[in-house]
């Protein structure tokens, strides 16, 4: 998995955060402040199920892809925003991860 993409782009999203506003999407972002960031999560949130649910219909899910991509970056610079890594999140998803694989190692050995 291409976890090295997601590093890279949250190390250019933290120094972003310090870059000129008109130079820089993500800085424009920061500059206008939470509402604004969670604003663009929603929307994006939006056009992701409605890119799901037409995908269905059209065969084609191209615009799934795109449209997951807005969201997930727009994820990260929410969490920029709030002082968050994204390996804070890759580590709760393993944590998880971990305890299904107890719980099924647990199963199986019964
Ligand atoms: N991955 C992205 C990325 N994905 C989406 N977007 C921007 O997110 C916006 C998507 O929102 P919309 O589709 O609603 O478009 P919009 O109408 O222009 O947005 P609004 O005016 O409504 O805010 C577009 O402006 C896209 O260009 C991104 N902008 C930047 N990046 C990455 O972030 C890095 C830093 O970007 P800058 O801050 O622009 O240097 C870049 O190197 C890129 O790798």
């Amino acid at each position: 998995m291409k976890t090295d993409v997601l590093a890279e782009l949250a190390a250019t999203l933290e120094q972003r955060k310090n870059a000129a506003e008109d130079s820089s999407y993500v800085a424009s972002l920061h500059a206008k402040g939470l509402n604004k960031i969670l604003e663009k999560v929603g929307e994006e949130s939006i056009e992701t199920i409605i890119a799901a649910k037409d995908s269905v219909i059209s065969g084609d899910k191209s615009d799934v892809i795109y449209e997951t991509a807005d969201l997930w970056f727009h994820t990260l610079v929410m969490l920029s925003h709030l002082d968050i890594g994204p390996d804070a999140i890759l580590d709760e998803l393993a944590r998880r991860f971990n305890l299904s694989g107890l719980d099924e190692k647990a199963s199986r050995s019964k």
